[in-house]
């Protein structure tokens, strides 16, 4: 099943400060849109009204929808979309696999627990499998944190600067590393950096202006 996630109209104010005003577009099924923009330009918290946890503090209307189901109004964990935040925090006292596992609905962490195995040797992290998060690097936290997200097989991914923590030659890596398993899970993807270098071939971008 494939679906597209489709902004209409958006609109947030903070305060006395509008962030974002009318904002339309949508993402196809294996399509990465990256949004860029100065910073309190506004792109986590379009990222956290899509997902459904913007905070009180904000004023925002519009529409957002999966597959032509509206999702506005709905709570978090009904949308179907995995949100990984700049400083996302893995659970200090579980171990890599079993934050991997975590992500899992209960019923199915024991049938895929050679999935999860499988991702941690893909991206060469096997050997960290059962250290605790304190015991990792900023990077192996970010990357391990991002396949969580993935792994729970949502409808469509929003990622916020995930690549931040990693060096350039890791990030190229990894970088395609993703992009390849979004077009393979073939769901859509916004993709929030302040690197142009991110933007993939032929990818679509929406700037924010301050
Ligand atoms: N929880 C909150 N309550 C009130 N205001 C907030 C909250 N979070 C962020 N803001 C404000 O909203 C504005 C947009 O913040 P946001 O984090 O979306 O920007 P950003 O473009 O993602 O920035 P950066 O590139 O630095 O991550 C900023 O002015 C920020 O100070």
């Amino acid at each position: 099943m494939t679906l597209e996630l489709a902004v209409s109209n958006l609109s947030i104010q903070n305060g006395a400060y509008r962030l974002c005003e009318d904002l339309s577009f949508s993402v196809a099924p294996q399509e990465v849109v990256t949004i860029m923009g100065p910073s309190g330009s506004g792109k986590s918290t379009i990222l956290s009204w899509i997902s459904g946890a913007l905070g009180p503090d904000f004023k925002a209307s519009g529409t957002v929808s999966l597959g032509g189901r509206t999702l506005t109004g709905l709570p978090i964990e009904k949308r179907g979309i995995a949100i990984l935040f700049q400083d996302d925090l893995l659970f200090p006292h579980m171990t890599v696999l079993e934050n991997l596992l975590f992500a899992l609905p209960a019923g199915e962490r024991k049938a895929r627990k050679k999935e999860a195995t499988q991702v941690l040797a893909d991206l060469g992290l096997n050997e960290l499998k059962n250290r605790r998060p304190k015991a990792l690097s900023g990077g192996q936290k970010a990357r391990i944190s991002l396949m969580r997200a993935l792994l729970s097989r949502p409808d469509a991914v929003l990622l916020d600067e995930p690549f931040s923590k990693l060096d350039k030659p890791l990030r190229k890596s990894f970088r395609a590393f993703v992009f390849e398993t979004i077009r393979t899970m073939g769901i859509p993807a916004i993709l929030v950096t302040h690197d142009e270098d991110d933007i993939p071939e032929d990818g679509r971008l929406i700037r924010l202006d301050e």
